[in-house]
């Protein structure tokens, strides 16, 4: 059994965030752990209250899991403020953290701040270099380079970019875009792209919370990155295509999408 931790907020809906990690984690064959960086009251239609945690909270979290058990991933999502990401980064680099996969999760789909805007720059100085993969979406990623993006040659140049500020490896996901839902990954030498077909539904909270986690528990596994990003994809797909329509916003991903339709609960 691999071990994988996620470092992000909570959701209360249960969509997106540590819950969607966790079930993420669980879904794919691994054992999943948490430390949680601020608590969100939210639902499908938005963000309502955000409580951070004390960043020594976060940091004693971090070091008990460390002290004593291997993690052989961590994926990072909502990390608020400053403070957090500073803290974050010490302890992660402190314990040599293996397969990190960093989500710079800025806005939700509600368009609530979940990051501090003047935090931006710290959690690109602190964790970029850190980060095995930075997995933005389009949003993000203009935000992190300072454009526009508006086609598939601006998510390659954005990808540059963001390699450039020390990830190993960037994919900027398409999510936001229309048309296929194509993703661009670039290693410091190639492009490769992943595509799937769009599904056509507006429950999509938490994609992004779930694609990285996926591809977390994949490099836990001991997929290559390639290997990983093939089956977070494939898995994403899924979990959209047989989404829940619950509460009146963007409903939530279907996790368990596999063990549901084995015990014949999918339609
Ligand atoms: N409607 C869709 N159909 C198929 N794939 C999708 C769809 N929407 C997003 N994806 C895929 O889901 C993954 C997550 O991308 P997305 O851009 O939605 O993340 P995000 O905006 O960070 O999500 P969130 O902030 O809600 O967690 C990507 O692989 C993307 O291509
Ligand atoms: C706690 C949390 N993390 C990430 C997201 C992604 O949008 C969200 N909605 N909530």
């Amino acid at each position: 059994m691999k071990h994988v931790l996620t470092v992000a907020g909570s959701d209360s809906c249960g969509g997106a965030g540590i819950q969607a990690d966790l079930k993420t984690f669980s879904a794919l064959g691994t054992y999943g752990m948490s430390v949680i960086t601020a608590v969100t009251a939210q639902n499908t239609t938005g963000v309502v209250m955000v409580r951070e945690m004390d960043p020594e909270m976060v940091a004693a979290q971090i070091n008990c899991i460390f002290e004593d058990i291997k993690v052989h991933a961590v994926k990072v999502g909502m990390v608020s403020s400053a403070e957090i990401i500073t803290t974050i980064g010490n302890c992660l680099a402190r314990h040599r953290a293996v397969n990190i996969v960093i989500d710079p999760v800025m806005v939700s789909k509600s368009r609530c701040n979940l990051l501090r805007p003047e935090a931006c720059e710290t959690l690109v100085k602190v964790l970029f270099p850190l980060a095995t993969v930075v997995t933005p979406n389009i949003p993000e990623a203009e935000v992190i380079v300072g454009g526009t993006i508006t086609t598939l040659e601006d998510m390659k140049g954005a990808a540059v970019e963001i390699y450039n500020k020390g990830a190993k490896n960037v994919i900027v996901k398409g999510g936001h875009m229309e048309g296929p839902a194509i993703d661009v990954l670039y290693d410091g030498k190639q492009f490769l792209q992943f595509s799937g077909e769009r599904v056509a539904t507006t429950n999509t909270h938490g994609t992004g919370c779930t694609f990285s986690s996926a591809i977390a528990a994949y490099l836990a596994r001991g997929l290559t990155m390639t290997e990983a990003i093939e089956g977070a994809k494939k898995y994403i797909h899924r979990a959209i295509a047989h989404s829940f329509p619950i509460g009146r916003g963007v409903g939530p991903t279907n996790h368990f999408h596999e063990l549901y339709e084995k015990a014949g609960l999918l339609d």
